[in-house]
């Protein structure tokens, strides 16, 4: 047996954005990402930090110790007894103990970060994703779903990186310069100078070329989006190619797209490469340069053998991670640049949401009103002005006209999956900008043209409509759509998955399919687009009386260009150009002579002769 067993309520172990900083997600890279740390992974953070901070220390204090050993082993004279404890061993055991603890600490904040690091990228992406499936029909539009799957996961993925180097690398440096300083100040000031001034100097030299960097990484992300959004495009449309025969030519598209992409790689690397180089003798003439003082002062006799071994091991382990947190800066810029740009795309603000306390939509009778109407699409198509319908409660109204005259647009908005410029649409009196969107869309259950499957089991397909439905209420609403013929000649039944978007069932099945959700949802308000389009006349006759068992109680509204499928309607509504030219019952507008009763005309002497009632 199928069922839909995830919950409404996400469970407290995912993220949803409601739950994370006032049910907002901030705008820039850092604060979104210092939030969720707050918010959620304080105590992982500070462990991360402490076993960071722990290992370097000790290591950071192995040139002291190193010091003291070489001083010792230079006063001895060899044949001497060399007692425990005494000035060789114990700065030896000091240094192994030095070395044993700092690897403890390092294996100890890997452990942690294992605990980390996989929770955060999860919970970036969860909040991400619940963030963006609350976006209005129009942003899926505009934006390729492959891209902004992509952004989701990138996001994940840099918080992740980001993590490492803020809580790891930066923390280390910041400890292993302290310790440094501390230990140099004490004995000559010139390396304290150099040490300091040599640090700054680099890391500064390293934030400007990141930064130089990061616009050529950015170009690079967008051009990998790009060519994800074109193959992503392509392989969903694999079947157009074929049919027209343009895969060569998809090819080109694809190479050109690949192309663009080769080249910001490019540049990116050139720029890496000439970066490294730069950086790289950097280093070598700060050590060469620290080292040869450190020699100079040591001949001219202001300095000891042991305090040269100590700065020697000091230049090694700063410049180790120095190199190391500059090598990451790229990455540093990269990540936030990555987080940033996913931020710019995802975090737009929903452009319909519900008003601060709202209410529920109530629906006790299901009367629908357009009042004064205005819509035009967002790249200005007019559809509507000043529309007016009154649809009474339990009506049954079937709307037709020429395509592009509105119909499904008038379906979209009292769905409110576009908002009306002017005007209002009430159910049972209460206007459906001022409720939740949730209960609204609890209150409709609408039949599309070409319906949606997710590529899952045929009976979770179904199942989806009412997850709290029982299994036999499942199998009910099959019967009445008439799918579970069809279902069961399937070899796995109901747990037949049914591929893309129900690329595996026929036009008629996804129909029956979404027929059969309908049935399950038992909602008041009932919304057919072109539902029964898909459905040979056989199947379109045997559902008929199914469909019209579930029209009873409810207020229905149906789309269809096949006269016949609504002449039964109480009301036809004749519209054209996003006005109501006609309306009345199917007689009373076939005897008014008019646009209705012309179109009835001519489908009668026409193609589907064979629907007349
Ligand atoms: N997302 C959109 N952006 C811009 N214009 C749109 C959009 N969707 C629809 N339109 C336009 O709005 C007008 C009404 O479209 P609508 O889909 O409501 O017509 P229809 O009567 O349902 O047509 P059909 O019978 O062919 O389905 C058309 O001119 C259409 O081109």
């Amino acid at each position: 047996m199928t069922s839909v067993d995830v919950a409404d309520t996400p469970p407290s172990s995912f993220l949803h954005y409601r739950q994370f900083h006032r049910g907002t997600i901030p705008r820039h890279a850092l604060t979104f990402l210092f939030t969720l740390l707050w918010t959620r992974f304080r105590w992982r953070v500070l462990a991360l930090t402490a076993t960071s901070v722990a290992g370097i220390g000790l290591m950071a204090l192995e040139p002291l110790f190193l010091r003291d050993l070489v001083e010792a082993l230079t006063r001895f004279q060899p044949g001497q007894d060399i007692p425990w404890p005494s000035d060789i061993w114990l700065p030896f055991a000091l240094v192994a103990g030095a070395w044993l603890l700092s690897a403890g600490f390092n294996r100890l904040r890997e452990w942690v970060d294992l605990h980390t690091t996989p929770s955060l990228r999860m919970e970036v992406q969860t909040c991400l994703f619940s963030y963006l499936m609350e976006h209005a029909p129009a942003y899926f539009q505009d934006n390729f779903a492959g891209r902004l799957a992509q952004k989701v996961k990138q996001a994940g993925q840099a918080a992740a990186n980001l993590l490492g180097i803020l809580f790891n690398e930066i923390t280390r440096l910041i400890v292993a310069i302290a310790v440094g300083v501390a230990i140099v100040a004490p004995q000559a000031s010139i390396f304290l100078w150099v040490l300091l001034g040599w640090t700054v100097a680099y890391l500064a030299l390293s934030i400007l070329l990141a930064r130089r960097c990061l616009g050529l990484s950015r170009a690079l992300s967008e051009e990998v989006s790009r060519s994800t959004g074109v193959m992503v495009d392509t392989l969903g449309n694999a079947e157009i190619v074929r049919g027209f025969a343009r895969g060569a030519h998809e090819c080109l598209r694809q190479a050109d797209a690949v192309l663009r992409e080769a080249d910001a790689s490019r540049r990116l690397r050139r720029f890496l490469i000439l970066m490294w180089l730069l950086m790289f003798n950097a280093l070598l003439a700060f050590q060469i340069s620290f080292i040869a003082l450190a020699i100079d002062q040591v001949v001219s006799g202001t300095m000891r053998v042991g305090d040269m071994v100590m700065i020697f091991s000091l230049a090694a382990i700063l410049s180790n991670n120095v190199w190391n947190l500059c090598a990451r800066f790229t990455d540093l810029f990269e990540n936030l640049g990555i987080i940033d740009a996913s931020l710019e795309t995802l975090n737009v603000p929903h452009a319909i949401a519900d008003l601060p306390g709202a209410p529920d939509l109530k629906v006790p009778r299901g009367g629908i009103t357009f009042e004064g109407v205005t819509f035009r699409h967002g790249d200005g198509t007019p559809v509507f002005t000043g529309l007016g319908l009154v649809i009474r409660p339990g009506e049954k109204v079937g709307l037709v006209g020429p395509s592009g005259s509105g119909k499904s647009t008038l379906i979209r908005l009292l769905r409110r999956q576009y908002e009306v410029q002017a005007g209002r649409i009430l159910i049972d009196n209460q206007d459906i900008a001022q409720i939740t969107l949730g209960s609204l869309n609890r209150a409709i259950a609408e039949v599309p043209q070409d319906p949606g499957l997710f590529h899952r089991t045929i009976g979770e397909n179904i199942h989806y409509a009412r997850p709290e439905a029982s299994w036999d209420e499942v199998l009910r609403a099959a019967r009445q759509a008439h799918c579970d013929g069809f279902i069961r000649r399937r070899p796995n039944g109901y747990d037949a998955v049914v591929g893309e978007r129900g690329v595996l069932l026929s036009g008629g099945e996804r129909q029956r399919v979404a027929i059969a959700r309908a049935f399950l949802k038992q909602a008041r308000i009932l919304l057919l687009d072109e539902a029964t389009s898909a459905l040979d006349s056989e199947t379109e006759h045997a559902i008929r009386d199914a469909l019209w068992k579930l029209f009873e109680g409810r207020t229905v509204i149906a789309i269809a260009h096949r006269l016949s499928t609504v002449s039964r309607m109480d009301r036809i509504v004749y519209m054209e150009g996003g006005q109501i030219r006609e309306e009345g019952s199917h007689e009373a507008l076939l005897a008014r002579g008019g646009a209705y009763a012309r179109l009835w005309a001519r489908q009668v002497d026409g193609f589907i002769a064979d629907e007349e009632d």
